[in-house]
């Protein structure tokens, strides 16, 4: 049987396809309106090339770095996505698990605000260092008691997601009327009435508009400062601009994203927003200041973007639902990432319609 299991991303996501009922393998699919964005960041990928040098002794690698203080193997994390037994009926305890198995490749899960599994659990099943991401919520108690919550549980830092004042548009799920598992851990926090009369639609929009604050802004950002002695990453940045006021406003980091081109569609491919953040601030997507001090993301960049442009997105979830399996640390993945060493001795050349390349 081994010589059939799928060998990359792109294989496990056909077999999610079939594995998984449509509503859901679109949910974790899609993206926002046109789906632009969502094209464009694996398109973005494929206009970086990689310059190998040659005659360089690869037989020693290390990809170890530093992220909030803590000493991980490798630049990569566990990206906080929703309600993870859609995929598989272990949810994010299987996740967590994995992550904590994984410890030469990842080591650090961020658990979204919709798990599906309570923060407790999740919590008690292994010891991967979490981070807790949040959404402010009209109500800002129940976004103050996750906090304290995160806190009690020995959670490192909480990631605000910024890029989600109102959901996107996200066409399958109003056409397939999705239907959002009720996260455990708004229980007793939240109730939400999802009778959706004749209107039809998909009731994770519905839920959003009902529930998450349109008018975020950055004055939140002090407000969850003053409720919380953990770090605060904000993820969901795109712009020079925003990265200056990230840094003004004291957080610990940015994580530049666009959520998966399930939000703005139109917003720019997250590694092309890279160029122009460090170009700028010069300082990392993750750790501002530590980055900025040691200049470890050029020192990544090449390695993670060959790594990143095969295994970024949902992959988790395709990986989850096509094996039919937990994840666990497989076979797979290991493998790619020490392939991906060798790109840890090259340089980029971004190569962009209209300019000459360059290298970092
Ligand atoms: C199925 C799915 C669910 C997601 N749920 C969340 C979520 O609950 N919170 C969040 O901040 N991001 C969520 N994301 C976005 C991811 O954290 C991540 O940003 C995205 O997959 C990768 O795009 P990026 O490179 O632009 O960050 C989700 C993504 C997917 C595919």
């Amino acid at each position: 049987m081994e010589h059939n299991l799928p060998v990359n991303v792109r294989e496990y996501q056909e077999l999610a396809k079939k594995a998984l009922p449509k509503m859901h393998y679109d949910y974790i699919n899609g993206g926002a309106e046109d789906e632009y964005t969502l094209r464009e960041n694996i398109a973005a990928y494929g206009r970086i090339m990689l310059r190998p040098r040659v005659l360089v002794d690869v037989s020693k690698i290390d990809m170890s770095t530093n992220l909030l203080g803590y000493d991980i193997p490798s630049p990569i994390i566990v990206a906080p996505t929703g309600a993870h037994k859609l995929a598989n009926p272990e949810g994010e305890v299987a996740t967590a698990r994995a992550a904590a198995a994984c410890n030469t490749i990842m080591h650090i899960q961020v658990l979204s605000f919709g798990s599906s599994c309570k923060i407790q659990e999740v919590a008690a099943s292994c010891d991967a260092i979490r981070f807790f991401q949040l959404y402010i919520y009209k109500r800002r108690d129940v976004s103050a008691t996750l906090v304290r919550r995160a806190e009690s549980l020995g959670f490192k830092a909480i990631v605000l997601t910024v890029d989600t004042p109102v959901l996107g548009r996200r066409e399958a799920d109003i056409r397939n009327k999705m239907v959002f598992p009720p996260s455990p851990n708004l229980e007793g926090l939240m109730s939400f009435n999802d009778d959706l009369g004749t209107g039809g639609g998909s009731k994770l929009e519905r839920f959003a508009s009902e529930t998450l604050d349109p008018s975020l802004s950055w004055k939140d950002v002090e407000w969850l400062k003053s409720i919380t002695s953990l770090p605060i990453l904000l993820k969901g940045v795109v712009t020079a601009e925003d990265a200056r006021k990230a840094v003004e406003a004291g957080v610990a980091g940015v994580i530049v994203s666009n959520h998966g081109g399930r939000q703005l569609d139109y917003a720019p491919p997250a590694i092309a927003a890279l160029e122009e953040i460090p170009a700028e601030q010069q300082m990392h997507c993750w750790n501002l200041e530590h980055m900025q001090q040691h200049g470890g993301w050029v020192a990544h960049l090449p390695m993670l973007i060959r790594l990143l442009r095969r295994w970024r997105g949902p992959c988790r979830c395709w990986w989850t639902a096509g094996s039919g399996e937990a994840p666990t640390c497989s076979r797979r993945w290991p493998s790619e990432p020490r392939q991906s060493w060798w790109g840890g001795r090259c340089s980029t050349g971004w190569r962009r319609a209209g300019r000459p390349g360059r290298s970092t």
